[in-house]
């Protein structure tokens, strides 16, 4: 399959075609070469999936769609069968012509029942099918976001992943569709089968006279969406692409640069310039479809000549009667038609189909790398937790982010973790809560190997404050509770977190207390700042804390940033004293004066640990960290003794 060209703007921006990473979508690409048969070969097995959800969903509405659509089937043949008595009494009959027009009396008579019945049992059918169709889409939606949240986080991080979480999200809208594309396409069939036992009885001939009539319309359609749903895997990335330029735009957080730097007026000519590459893409599109359209319909209309052309020679050559022939004019019309419908109802089965198979793609690869469920309960008292030797590399990455370290976390002891920016901290962290698994080495609760324990009791024992932690758009109260969501409270009982937190200031402004709506986006909603929000984030986490006796680890990475300085000493100072008899206290953070009290600090340098020991030990030591102290301490050094900046290297203008 060929690139798209993409615009000189996303080479500008994102230098280069913006795209997920290759491997895993290469072996799409190559597989989006599908040729007609291969699509109708696994499409039964799509419509089995789509069924069976459907069934799981209301086996009642499902049953009962299928008994209407026969019913009607039936009903169209019976309705043939009716016109056909009324031709014959037309123009086969004998009499004179008021007789004959008595004749026709019961054969329209039943004419008109058929179609009562069959209007009744169509309405019946789409007031179950629309039972059903919302019912297929909230179980596919629910699998959806229940297999994306259930997920190890390195797959969230993994770029192939996200491609396939992205392109699976229309697939539960197509679940939807294809029930109604199904219930139109057993409709389109069973009135076919009838139809074509109708010509057939009729004669013979006329029956391959109407494939050769929907034959170059079912060719049309599937080249038709084929050719669509290829453009639209193609393109996703760059589709991806104007969108990321478009919210940029409207986002809230960007929304001072855009205004202040003049990015805006940058950004939305390039996002111009990328809307109209893919303008041309749908250009292309719409010219293909209506050539392949024409073609189909001028091979169709020849096939339609055809069939009439012969019909007249069996007329005149004696071999069919006028009334046979009348009652095959309406039959060869209603069939092209319901074989014409049928073919656009299995192509868009088809293209519908496709989303559905990414979305039973993604389940099945999301499966493979759910988090695991069940293991070892982890001991109620673990005295320490170790990490022995471990080594972790992103997927994505060529060098380790941690390379072999080891660090031990006895409870009720504070452990502070310093670094240059890039150093591992993160990574160590996530490490340690145990939602990133070492490649190499261990992590140990107590005597237990995590691989062993069951992960969900590891997590329950993990509580986590990062410096961008949810800002969850609820109220102020939940915001808190979401800490322990399982855990009932009442506003009395976040109390002690809120005073813990030194959040009472904070949420006596709050215009309804902790009921308050904290996201700006919300009509009677309120925004804090960034220190405001750090408070609430603290308070959730004592209150996660304080909910679990069992022993522990509070992990705090960079949790002061937003706050003023005396706000930060107290910050430190309550995060020092959430370390207990059952809790081990890990801190992550620039302010080396936060670390001073740790009772033991480890120095990170490119995820490999440099020292490590006390805050006394480490500054004798003259390394690493007593140079990051005392590049710190310098600024807070009276005036003379900081030395003046050097004259600026780059001019400001050039
Ligand atoms: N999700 C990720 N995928 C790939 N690489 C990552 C990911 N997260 C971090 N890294 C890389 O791993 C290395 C360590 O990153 P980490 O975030 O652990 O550092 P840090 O010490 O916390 O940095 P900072 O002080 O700036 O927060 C960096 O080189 C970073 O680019």
């Amino acid at each position: 399959m060929a690139e798209p060209q993409v615009s000189d703007a996303e080479h500008e921006l994102f230098g280069g075609p913006l795209r997920y990473d290759m491997g895993w979508s290469q072996h799409e690409h190559a597989s989006l070469d599908l040729t007609m048969m291969s699509a109708l070969r696994s499409m039964p097995a799509l419509v089995g999936t789509t069924l069976r959800i459907a069934w799981q969903a209301d086996r009642r509405a499902l049953v009962s769609v299928g008994i209407s659509e026969l019913g009607q089937g039936i009903a169209a043949a019976a309705g043939l069968l009716a016109v056909n008595a009324v031709m014959h009494a037309l123009l086969a009959g004998s009499g004179s012509a008021a007789e004959r027009l008595h004749a026709l009396v019961p054969g329209l008579l039943a004419a008109a029942a058929i179609g009562v019945v069959n209007s009744a049992l169509s309405a019946w059918s789409t007031s179950r099918a629309g039972r059903l169709e919302p019912k297929v889409e909230r179980i596919a939606t629910t699998q959806y976001l229940a297999a994306a949240a259930a997920v190890e986080l390195e797959a969230i991080d993994d770029p192939d992943f996200r491609r396939l979480v992205d392109i699976a999200q229309h697939g539960p809208a197509s679940a939807r569709r294809m029930i109604s594309a199904c219930v139109a396409a057993l409709n389109g069939l069973i009135s076919l089968i009838t139809t074509a036992g109708v010509l057939l009885v009729l004669h013979p001939v006329l029956l391959p006279m109407l494939i050769l009539i929907a034959a170059p319309r079912g060719w049309g359609a599937m080249r038709v969406a084929q050719e669509r749903y290829v453009s639209v895997m193609s393109w996703i990335e760059h589709v991806r692409a104007s969108r990321l330029i478009g919210n940029l735009l409207t986002e809230r957080t960007a929304a001072q640069e855009v205004r202040l730097h003049g990015v805006g007026t940058f950004l939305l000519s390039r996002y111009e310039r990328m809307a109209e590459s893919a303008e041309a893409e749908q250009e292309r599109l719409a010219s293909s479809k209506a050539l392949t359209e024409w073609v189909a319909s001028a091979l169709s209309g020849l096939a339609m000549a055809a069939t009439y052309g012969a019909m007249f020679w069996l007329i005149m050559a004696g071999h069919m009667s006028l009334a046979v022939a009348g009652t095959a004019v309406i039959a060869v019309r209603t069939g092209s038609a319901s074989l014409g419908a049928l073919v656009m109802n299995i192509n868009q089965l088809h293209e519908e189909s496709l989303y559905v198979r990414d979305h039973g793609r993604f389940l099945t690869r999301a499966a493979l790398r759910t988090l695991p469920s069940g293991g070892a309960p982890v001991a109620e008292r673990v005295a320490e937790i170790v990490l022995d030797r471990v080594t972790y590399r992103y997927p994505d990455r060529d060098t380790a982010a941690l390379d072999d370290v080891s660090l031990t976390l006895p409870m009720g002891s504070v452990t502070a973790v310093v670094g240059e920016n890039g150093s591992g901290k993160s990574t160590l962290m996530k490490i340690l809560s145990g939602m990133l698994l070492p490649d190499t080495g261990t992590l140990r609760w107590g005597e237990d190997d995590l691989t062993g324990l069951d992960r969900a009791q590891v997590f329950e024992r993990v509580s986590l404050l990062t410096q961008d932690f949810q800002r969850w758009p609820v109220t102020a109260a939940m915001n808190i509770r979401l800490g322990r969501p399982d855990h009932p409270a009442t506003d009395e009982d976040l109390m002690p977190s809120v005073d813990y937190a030194a959040a009472g200031p904070v949420v006596a402004k709050l215009p309804a207390g902790l009921r308050s709506l904290l996201a700006r986006i919300f009509r009677g909603a309120i925004e804090l700042s960034g220190g405001e929000w750090q408070k609430i984030g603290l308070a959730r986490t004592h209150w996660r804390s304080a909910t679990s006796q069992a022993d522990g680890v509070l992990i705090v990475d960079e949790p002061t940033s937003a706050l003023d300085p005396e706000a930060e000493i107290e910050a430190f100072d309550r995060i020092r004293r959430l370390a207990a008899p059952n809790r081990a206290v890990v801190l992550v953070t620039h302010r080396m004066s936060g670390v001073r009290h740790a009772d033991h600090i480890y120095v990170l340098s490119d995820g490999r640990l440099a020292e490590h020991g006390t805050h006394d030990e480490l500054l004798a030591a003259r390394g690493r960290y007593a140079a990051m102290f005392d590049a710190q301490a310098a600024q807070y050094a009276p005036a003379a003794t900081v030395p003046h900046p050097a004259a600026p290297v780059v001019p400001d203008q050039v």
